[in-house]
């Protein structure tokens, strides 16, 4: 077989478009559903949780951490929304590399969504098993003991928590994308508010003394910040993975992808206003649920601290059901295409939904998020959706040029600034990150390719044309 010319084939926009007309998922969701579904596999444990790692490491200045990794995730998110109204697949940005970079940049795409979706989702649904004993601890005084909330490694047998999330993920998926998008609709109405509901209790508390010195840590501390930060951001693309069951995904899909960032983006920075305004930036060190721990100093009161556990539990219950949705869409066309197995794209035809690949990759995450401590695994995720984000950039200016007469539903202004600015800020935060990081991601590109190779080149359907 020629490695090069298996390398270098391309799956016509044309062809991808068909397929999606043609599709056998079930057409159900609108704008106002897929907003929610992009905004809620965003928020989540990246406020929750995340914010709490990045104010030790940029200070009062995280709050300009945030807006620096949302301008960053913004020029992705514009051409996401470009591709997203041209190609509206389910595959995401593996689809968009496949029709522009050749089919071995898009495995390495789809490789990398495995660890945005996947492999973060796993970690996703830990964070919820420390929430989950938060609660436990302010309500009835007592936590899930170690050995049953902590995979082996970090003290525990198995995490119990992490899998029962996963499951009850997995149950509405299988019911089908209506039933779960209104449940995630409910959630995140849930989630917002209870974010709204810390900015109005925290701001009552903010002391002008608390922002200064506001970069304690200099500028490296600020973007050091902004590249963990960055995780928060994580998720906007999610639409993008439900092009087959859009009702209207040409107009619905770029609004949904860029409002759902823009809601997000204003909501973050709010609350890291109000968190390092109301409390002394040193106080976050070592703060794994940081944002109760904002409210119980700053109300005195455990109830509000309890409600917010409890608002971060549904979030981040949202963000593992569209985060395992995504996941689930992504390989199911990635199995259209013969890269993985046929059966992974199979429909249910009651449901609608591909049920045996649900239950793969349920299975898979809660194993995952069980029995293997995820410590450093938010960075890795970051690194390797940057990756991916990076690739959508650069798909956008391929098109734009091999294809600059195709019917666009929303094109990326400025045009090629914006997306090449895309891709130097997806670059420069993928720097930011430490070494640690890297050599977890060239181990997970290494374990990729050799897939590649050894499978999924012979298996692709554009090899048996
Ligand atoms: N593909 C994803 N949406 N991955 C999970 C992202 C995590 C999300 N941004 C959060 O802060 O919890």
């Amino acid at each position: 077989m020629n490695l090069r010319a298996a390398a270098v084939r391309r799956k016509p926009v044309a062809d991808l478009i068909t397929e999606s007309d043609h599709g056998t998922l079930k057409r159900s969701l609108g704008l106002g559903q897929l907003t929610m579904l992009s905004i809620g596999a965003t928020l989540g444990s990246g406020i929750f949780v995340v914010l709490g790692e990045a104010v030790p490491v940029a200070g009062p200045a995280v709050v300009l951490s945030f807006v620096l990794a949302g301008v960053t995730a913004l020029f992705s998110a514009l051409s996401y929304a470009e591709l997203a109204g041209m190609i509206p697949v389910s595959g995401s940005s593996y689809s968009y590399a496949y029709a522009t970079l050749g089919e071995l940049v898009a495995w390495v795409c789809g490789w990398c969504l495995v660890l945005e979706y996947g492999v973060s989702v796993a970690s996703v649904a830990v964070g919820w098993g420390q929430y989950l004993n938060e609660l436990l601890r302010l309500t009835f005084g007592f936590a899930i003991p170690d050995a049953l909330s902590q995979p082996p490694g970090s003290g525990g047998i198995v995490n119990v928590p992490a899998i029962v999330v996963v499951l009850l993920a997995m149950f509405l998926l299988l019911s089908g994308a209506k039933e779960s998008a209104r449940a995630n609709a409910i959630m995140v109405v849930i989630k917002v508010g209870t974010l709204v509901l810390f900015c109005a209790i925290a701001f009552s508390a903010v002391r002008a003394a608390n922002f200064t010195p506001f970069l304690p840590l200099g500028l490296a501390g600020l973007s050091a910040g902004a590249a963990k930060l960055f995780f928060s951001y994580i998720g906007f693309d999610a639409a993008s993975t439900a092009g087959e069951e859009a009702k209207n995904p040409q107009r619905d899909l770029p609004r949904a992808i860029l409002l759902s960032l823009a809601i997000v983006t204003v909501l973050y920075c709010l609350v890291a206003v109000a968190a390092v305004g109301a409390l002394p930036w040193q106080e976050f060190d070592g703060q794994e649920a940081a944002l109760s721990h904002v409210l119980g100093v700053v109300a005195g009161n455990p109830v509000w601290a309890g409600l917010l556990a409890v608002g971060a539990i549904v979030a981040i219950s949202s963000v593992v059901l569209t985060v395992l949705y995504g996941q689930t869409r992504i390989l199911f066309s990635m199995s259209r295409d013969g890269l993985v197995p046929a059966s992974l794209s199979k429909v249910d035809p009651k449901s609608g939904t591909p049920r045996i690949n649900t239950l793969v990759v349920s299975g898979f995450v809660a194993t995952l998020a069980a029995f293997v401590p995820l410590g450093k695994l938010a960075d890795a995720t970051s690194i390797g959706t940057l990756f991916a984000f990076g690739l959508v950039n650069v798909a956008v200016l391929l098109l734009r040029k091999r294809q600059p007469e195709a019917p666009r539903s929303f094109r990326v202004p400025f045009s090629p600034v914006t997306p090449i600015l895309g891709v130097l800020c997806c670059g420069y935060m993928m720097l930011s990150l430490d070494g640690a990081t890297w050599i977890v991601f060239a181990g997970w590109m290494a374990l990729g390719l050799l897939i590649y190779f050894g499978y999924s080149m012979r298996r692709s359907r554009l090899a048996a044309e």
